[in-house]
């Protein structure tokens, strides 16, 4: 019998934390191996399976070092500044990453990029298993697509999200513009206010709506001349986020150092358009 993964959670006490915990607990091919939150939370001392009524012996900690001691892969759904200081613990550990965090800005990507260098890494801004089908079929819809549509990326998430616009459209808006052969920087329209003059040909727009408890929407629109096509992915549960990164943990066992995306562990890199 192969022995289970031992996972250790950062962010424990966070939404996808506590997400991936129950995700980790309730799978018959991982253990629990450790859970850390930033210093200063609340839930520091607790045991991890508290929230569910369930004793783990696993007590949330803010040492990193401590929570990773035992672990074979770390999950990690924070926030940039601090997914960094984890991945250095990891390189000292030799711990593999799954990483979920998004809003890297441009030197942090390089950081999680040099990272990979020493660490067995997989990042992805969506680790839906339907969202990464969709990136695919936006590939496909942007080439037919491509002349006489105006395309816009919609996104709608939870009033506690705190970055925009949403790691997924932004990942939409790249898959597009790389289908197209441009670079998203040249393209991209991420604000309109005020007398904003006509729609420029060939730009693609992003709009982000924040409100209640929306798990995470996301719509591209190709708007033509007497018609529209609309490819939206809806997330009615975190709990796609969290299968598909102990989907991601698991492929990283056999893995060297490197960085992997989800298109990888779903064996979609392959499949061209
Ligand atoms: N790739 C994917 O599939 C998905 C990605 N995400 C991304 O995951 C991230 C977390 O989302 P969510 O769980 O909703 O957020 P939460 O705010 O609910 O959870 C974040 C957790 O990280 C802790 N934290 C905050 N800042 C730091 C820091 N500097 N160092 C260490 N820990 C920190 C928070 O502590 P405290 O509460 O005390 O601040 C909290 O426990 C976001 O970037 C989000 O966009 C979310 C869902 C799916
Ligand atoms: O913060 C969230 O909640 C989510 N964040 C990710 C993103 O920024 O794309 C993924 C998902 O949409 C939920």
């Amino acid at each position: 019998m192969t022995e289970a993964i031992r996972i250790a959670i950062a962010g424990a006490t966070g939404r996808m934390g506590k997400t991936l915990i129950e995700a980790v607990l309730n799978h018959p091919a991982c253990t629990l191996a450790g859970a850390f939150d930033i210093a200063g939370s609340p839930a520091l001392g607790r045991d991890a399976g508290d929230f569910m009524g369930i004793h783990t012996g696993v007590i949330i900690t803010d040492q990193v070092e401590q929570a990773l001691a035992n672990a074979q892969v770390m999950i990690d759904f924070t926030r940039p500044a601090g997914t960094l200081e984890h991945l250095n613990v990891c390189k000292r550990l030799g711990v593999k990453a799954v990483i979920g965090t998004t809003g890297f800005e441009g030197e942090q990507m390089d950081a999680v990029k040099a990272a990979s260098q020493s660490v067995s890494m997989v990042w992805s801004p969506n680790m839906a298993v339907g969202v990464n089908a969709t990136f695919k079929l936006l590939e496909v819809a942007a080439k037919i697509l491509s002349q006489g549509y105006d395309i816009e990326v919609i996104e709608a998430h939870h009033s506690k999200k705190v970055d925009a616009p949403s790691g997924t459209a932004l990942r939409m808006g790249e898959v597009i513009a790389k289908s197209l052969n441009v670079n998203l920087k040249d393209v991209g329209v991420f604000a309109r206010e005020g007398i904003t003059g006509e729609r420029e040909a060939g730009t693609i727009g992003f709009s982000t709506i924040r409100g209640g408890d929306i798990v995470g929407d996301h719509t591209v629109l190709f708007a033509g001349i007497g018609e529209r096509i609309e490819i939206t992915h809806k997330s009615s549960s975190r709990m796609t986020y969290a299968q598909g990164s102990i989907r991601a943990a698991q492929y990283l066992m056999d893995k060297a150092t490197g960085l992997y995306d989800m298109q990888d562990v779903l064996g979609l890199s392959q499949f061209k358009v």
